[in-house]
């Protein structure tokens, strides 16, 4: 069964919810990122930006929908974000996932690239890992990064093999998050709270740094 017109209205206004507040943020330089939300599990079904598209702007030809091979269900001229096979990674690998949201920032790209050489960014003890859907006290999260393969198809592939239900995201190195939540307001919540994580404590190393060398100066 294909998605009603009415399923596809809805996943569209939602991606023109999220777009908007997330191109107010600056979070989509240069037209990187991508935003899809599930339609249906089985047979997966979901909708996704056009590649390339100025993400700060809507206009009718912004999204479309695409099956489980990332193929669009429809005829269309328009063009599948380049990196649609890792949100049907996503989507494959937690069926409860209904939206998945990428965005490229200063902070997760300078967390990845602190963590040069290291598969994992690790974070413990701050209140914002709650906005994770992570409660317990005091609790450490650890957020996988995988390398930035040029070949999509590998790339997706890497992602695939070091994503858990532990921890709703993956870094790419020099390149990005993905994150994913049970609906659009979950992800939007989870990319938040990353972000606030990554600025946080990119930050905070940076402030050590100078409290170090004033200390040693002195
Ligand atoms: C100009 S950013 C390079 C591609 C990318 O990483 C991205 O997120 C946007 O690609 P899309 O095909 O989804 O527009
Ligand atoms: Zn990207």
């Amino acid at each position: 069964m294909t998605a009603t017109l009415e399923q596809r209205l809805d996943a569209f206004r939602r991606l023109d919810d999220a777009k908007l507040t997330f191109a107010r943020r600056d979070w989509f330089p240069g037209t990187s990122g991508n935003l899809s939300i599930k339609i249906q599990n089985d047979p997966l079904q979901f909708a996704v930006t056009a590649s390339g598209k100025d993400k700060t702007k809507l206009s009718p030809e912004d999204y479309l929908v695409v099956d489980q091979d990332s193929r669009p269900v429809d005829e269309t001229a328009l063009k599948p974000s380049a990196e649609t096979l890792i949100h049907a990674v996503v989507y494959k690998t937690f069926p409860k996932a209904g939206a998945c949201f990428h965005v490229h920032t200063v902070w997760n790209n300078l967390i990845s690239e602190l963590y040069f050489g290291q598969r994992a960014f690790s974070i413990q003890g701050q209140e914002l890992i709650k906005g994770l859907g992570i409660w317990e006290e005091n609790a450490r999260i650890t957020v996988p990064i995988v390398e930035n393969f040029a070949d999509i198809p590998t790339l997706a592939t890497e992602i695939e093999k070091v994503i858990t239900s532990e921890v709703p995201g993956v870094l790419i190195r020099n390149h990005g998050i993905y994150t994913w939540g049970g609906n659009d307001f979950e992800a939007k919540r989870h990319l938040e709270a990353f972000e606030f994580l990554f600025e946080y404590h990119a930050r905070w190393l940076q402030l050590r740094q100078a409290v170090v060398s004033t200390t040693t100066t002195n």
